[in-house]
């Protein structure tokens, strides 16, 4: 798998059209009812049918109960389940081995101690996402634009891939993946007008930027993200 990049909360045609058109490696629908992101049961299988394998479909849930989740499944067939709730380890492993899909759990960080469960989650799921912590009493458990302290997972080895989101914009990206040395970026505010509202421009310029840094890392490379990860 190579660096990839993954654009978040798309839940209109135009905005999914650009972050394609850029090239983003994963695509991210949101199902939080409470999300200016929220992709509605009737806009979903038309945006997945969009996507024609030009990217993987993640469909993202909050603390899903295995009803929801099948739904979710049966409306998106994603390639991998985000989970961005409380879901145990336990949980983690149950939906996978009964959906039978990639899991990618991701953790909310704001210090060193957040980190302790890393390696419990990593036995279990396929990725993990390094998301910064809410705030205490926020609507959303992700999505919010807030930024962690990278140096937290500086040269982490979680022995599964990992995604770094939180806060990022074409404008830190670059630095944000050299200071942690992930194996993938994930943005959703980053690239919005206003909450919910993808900018095409802000998409394409993320893109480019986190594909510059990823060329710097790897400066023998000349392939694309999908590239090296076939
Ligand atoms: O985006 C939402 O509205 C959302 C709702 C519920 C759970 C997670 C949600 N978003 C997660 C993400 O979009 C990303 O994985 C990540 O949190 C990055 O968000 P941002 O800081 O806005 O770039």
């Amino acid at each position: 798998m190579g660096f990839e990049i993954k654009i978040c909360g798309l839940k209109t045609p135009e905005a999914l059209d650009a972050a394609l058109a850029a090239g983003a490696d994963l695509v991210g629908f949101v199902h939080f009812p409470k999300s200016p992101r929220h992709v509605t049961w009737e806009a979903a299988p038309r945006l997945a049918a969009q996507v024609r394998g030009l990217a993987l479909k993640v469909a993202l849930v909050v603390d899903a109960d295995d009803a929801l989740l099948a739904d979710v499944i049966a409306a998106l067939d994603p390639d991998l389940l985000q989970l961005h709730g409380h879901e145990t380890v336990e949980r983690v492993a149950q939906i996978r081995a009964r959906f039978g899909r990639p899991v990618m759990k991701a953790l909310p960080v704001a210090v060193r101690a957040d980190l302790a469960p890393v390696s419990d989650y990593a036995a279990v799921a396929d990725r993990l996402l390094f998301d910064a912590k809410p705030v205490p009493g926020a609507l959303l458990p992700g999505g919010n634009g807030r930024v962690f302290d990278w140096a937290l997972i500086r040269g982490l080895d979680a022995g599964r891939p990992v995604m770094l989101s939180g806060g990022l914009d074409a404008g830190n990206v670059v630095e944000a993946i050299a200071a942690t040395g992930v194996d993938g970026v994930d943005v959703s505010s980053g690239v919005e007008t206003a909450p919910g509202v993808k900018s095409p421009e802000k998409i394409q310029a993320f893109i480019a930027a986190a594909r510059r840094a990823r060329d710097i890392a790897a400066p023998c490379s000349n392939l694309s993200p999908k590239a090296q990860a076939s």
